[in-house]
């Protein structure tokens, strides 16, 4: 697993990763969500041992990066696809990095074959698309059987089969008892393919949470209509709720802060009709600004609001 706790870098005046702490566990693929230059590739590479922390540690399996014995065997990553030689082949670019860290040869073929690659294994790597050096780079990331995979954002320029077929292997990799983290600023394809979040804006830790409590977050303001409005209000307040008549005037309400499910319960405990009980249709993407929104606001008052400098506590209000 990876731990990171209090992870901090500066360039200059930039702070690129500000007291970043979260684990990423095995199992399941965690999407490491942020816009562009949230800080994503810097905490990957100091998870990875390439660049030093200000402060702050990221460990795998229990250790720094660099004090990992026989490291390609712990931790796969795939941070530039088209960091290969152009004029090997993408069996001897294979061989080469199977040799350079005494992973048996015999693998390099194993690794082709899983990412789709036998047919053009003799290719040289230059003459690669996008798609296959993707495919290269996954292979060399497997090639020591590492248990953590790093990728960072691999769905980048892929064509719709690419994606689905990273998501799936990305999925396949989990299901093998991997700890997979895999970095984007695609939300959408992230609500795909993780199971788990982690979402950071300028740096901070902005969610750590389930794909399905982030998603849920996406309605949580529901609409009713019923017959008998008044008892549904009183019965709904009651339960410590705040229903408002709908914006449009007609015979609902909306009701922040709950689910369907709650609604529908309520009403049939008070034994009242409903005509309608909807969630509202805010889309994953404006969840997710309205929190990188907020890592705005919060960076320009950070030394002033009380509990600034903590992420922000999401989902919030949910329970
Ligand atoms: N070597 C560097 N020197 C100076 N600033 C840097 C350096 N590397 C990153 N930064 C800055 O740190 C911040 C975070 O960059 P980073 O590349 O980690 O973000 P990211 O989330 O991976 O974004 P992207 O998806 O655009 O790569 C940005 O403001 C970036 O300009």
């Amino acid at each position: 697993m990876i731990n990171v706790q209090g992870l901090t870098k500066t360039y200059g005046a930039t702070r690129a990763v500000d007291d970043l702490t979260f684990e990423v566990k095995p199992g399941m693929v965690t999407g490491f969500l942020g816009p562009n230059g949230a800080g994503k590739s810097t905490t990957m590479r100091m998870m990875l041992g390439l660049d030093n922390p200000t402060s702050g540690t990221a460990t795998i399996n229990g250790r720094p990066y660099r004090e990992l014995t026989d490291p390609l065997r712990q931790v796969g990553a795939l941070l530039d696809a088209k960091w290969v030689h152009p004029n090997r082949s993408a069996r001897s670019h294979l061989r080469w990095m199977a040799a350079a860290s005494g992973v048996p040869v015999s693998r390099v073929d194993q690794v082709l074959e899983d990412v789709g690659l036998t047919a053009v294994a003799g290719k040289k790597a230059g003459g690669f698309s996008l798609g296959m050096s993707q495919r290269l780079g996954l292979a060399g990331a497997l090639l020591g059987d590492p248990g953590v995979l790093l990728f960072d954002e691999p769905v980048n320029g892929l064509d719709p089969e690419g994606i689905v077929w990273i998501r799936k292997f990305m999925r396949a990799l989990a299901t093998q008892g991997r700890t997979v983290l895999v970095s984007s600023h695609l939300l959408t394809e992230m609500s795909l393919t993780a199971d788990h979040l982690v979402v950071i804006g300028q740096g901070r830790l902005m969610a750590d949470c389930s794909v399905k409590e982030f998603t849920s977050q996406a309605q949580r303001i529901v609409t009713v209509r019923s017959p008998q409005l008044p008892q549904l209000h009183t019965a709904l307040v009651a339960q410590g709720l705040a229903p408002a008549p709908a914006a449009d005037g007609s015979s609902a309400m909306t009701v922040p802060d709950v689910t369907t499910d709650q609604i529908g319960e309520i009403a049939a405990a008070n034994s009242i009709v409903l005509h309608e009980l909807s969630g509202s249709t805010a889309s994953l993407e404006e969840v997710f600004m309205a929190l990188t929104a907020s890592s705005v606001q919060y960076s320009g008052a950070k030394n002033t609001a009380p509990g600034s400098g903590a992420p922000t506590n999401f989902p919030g209000g949910q329970q």
